[in-house]
């Protein structure tokens, strides 16, 4: 185990992966290096980068001796002060960030898949060691986020938090919105551009959102909460006709992370969900354009805040990382650690039924009397209030869309079965949610 405070000597880095972010990482720190040293107070020193393959070509000026296909070896060298994790996924980064810390390093990650769902060991295990684990770049890439939650606001009570925190999905929604891009040529677009998770699924179907929902979550409401209670809905049924309807309304659609604090008759709890949503035009969170990210914070001292800027790619994600190295170096350096996981308040976590928003209904119906009030009488059996409702089209093409005031996402999804099940009714077309719209 590396114990010794390291005072004037080199401080002792490995880098675990070397894709888009990491050879970003390793080419940065080596440039930069001299620089870096004089920030951090001491000399920096890569001493290995674990790769799945050898010899592939890399655009990196290194000695090939640096390079190794074991990264428990590297992890478990014994004198690392740093290990910077970005190969992504659960295993092997996992038992490679426990024998990083076991082994005296201190750790830097990207990797919120792991930290959304089993951040708690891995703050365990840093604390045990006494050691950091820095993790900037896993939520909204270049943006600083993390830090602010864990620092600048850790004195104020946040209560709401909106964000677009996936570039991969606001990219082809953006193309699909701006130029009419179909989804797959604007997805093809994110992975060449290096937006994209190893496997997009992550992206398209809001795993990699809810991820980043659990990690915000957690440190805006000083609480645990997983991916796994996150209500996660993605954009692939999100439809041209729905990006037209969102126009129509004066929005544009965006896969939004919605964590809130709310007050329950048993006291506060917490409520995390990612959906895509229709938002108006004036909300600054709908000029969010292509890979760019944007986090909206509301708390109670502060009041309202956005974070914006570059939320995906390599360089953007690297200067994050290397930000943490650092930070983390630094406090290598001086043999002390950063403030670590506060999950005191230990709120509970709201089924997506409690959360309250407003709705966009559309709903394919037989051209006749009486089908408006039949429609209407349903959003009333579960007070649902409608704010706006329209007819378009006639015929075989007439559809009703349906706008309502704030209701909770049970009543609506109950409301919904029950139009559905309505003979004048063909189909319900599209149901979503509407965000920040007077
Ligand atoms: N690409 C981006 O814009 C961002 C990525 N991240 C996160 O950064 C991490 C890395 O992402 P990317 O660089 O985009 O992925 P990537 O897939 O380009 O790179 C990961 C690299 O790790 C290597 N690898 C896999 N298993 C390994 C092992 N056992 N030993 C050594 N190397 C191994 C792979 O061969 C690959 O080269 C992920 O956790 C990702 O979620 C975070 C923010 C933005
Ligand atoms: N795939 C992610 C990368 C950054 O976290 C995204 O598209 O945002
Ligand atoms: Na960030």
């Amino acid at each position: 185990m590396n114990t010794a405070a390291p005072s004037d000597r080199p401080l002792k880095v490995a880098l675990l992966g070397c894709g888009v972010v990491g050879s970003e990482v390793a080419r940065l720190l080596t440039r930069d290096g001299d620089e870096l040293a004089r920030r951090i107070g001491a000399p920096i020193e890569l001493v290995g980068i674990a790769v799945r393959r050898l010899g592939r070509a890399r655009d990196l000026d290194l000695p090939a001796e640096l390079f190794t296909t074991d990264a428990h070896a590297l992890v478990a060298r014994g004198d690392l002060d740093v290990v910077v994790e970005v190969i992504g996924g659960i295993e092997p980064a996992r038992e490679l960030i426990l024998a990083a810390l076991e082994h005296g390093a201190s750790v830097v990650t990207a990797n919120k898949a792991l930290l959304a769902e089993d951040g708690a060991h891995l703050f365990e295990a840093a604390e045990k060691a006494e050691r950091d684990i820095a993790f900037e770049a896993a939520v909204a890439g270049a943006i600083p986020i993390i830090r602010p939650l864990q620092e600048s606001l850790a004195g104020d009570a946040v209560q709401r938090v909106l964000g677009i925190v996936n570039g991969t999905t606001n990219f082809i929604l953006d193309a699909m919105t701006t130029t009419g891009a179909g989804f797959s040529d604007a997805l093809d677009e994110a992975q060449r551009l290096g937006y994209a998770e190893a496997d997009p699924t992550a992206d398209v179907e809001g795993f990699d959102a809810a991820a980043k929902a659990a990690i915000i979550a957690s440190l805006a409401f000083h609480t645990r909460v997983t991916i796994g209670d996150v209500h996660r809905e993605g954009i692939t049924d999100v439809t041209a006709a729905d990006v037209r309807s969102a126009d129509e309304m004066g929005c544009v659609v965006k896969l939004l992370a919605i964590c809130e604090k709310i007050s329950t008759p048993d006291g506060d709890a917490v409520s995390a969900r990612v959906h895509p949503a229709m938002i108006a035009k004036s909300h600054p969170l709908a000029s969010v354009r292509g890979a760019f990210n944007a986090v909206f914070v509301e708390s109670e001292s502060a009041g309202q805040l956005m974070f914006y800027g570059p939320g995906a790619g390599g360089a953007p994600t690297a200067s994050a990382v290397l930000g943490d190295l650092v930070s983390v170096a630094r406090n290598r350096r001086q043999d002390v650690h950063g403030p670590g996981d506060t999950a005191h308040a230990d709120l509970d976590v709201l089924d997506v039924g409690r959360a309250r928003t407003r709705y966009h209904v559309s709903i394919d119906v037989d051209d006749r009397a009486g089908v408006l009030a039949s429609v209407a009488d349903a959003f009333a059996q579960y007070d649902v209030s409608i704010k706006t409702v329209r007819q378009e089209g006639h015929g075989s093409d007439a559809q009703l869309v349906i706008v309502t005031h704030e209701a909770d996402d049970a009543a609506l999804a109950a409301t919904v079965e029950v139009v559905r099940a309505l003979d004048m009714v063909r189909d319900v077309s599209s149901v979503m949610r509407v965000e920040g719209l007077n």
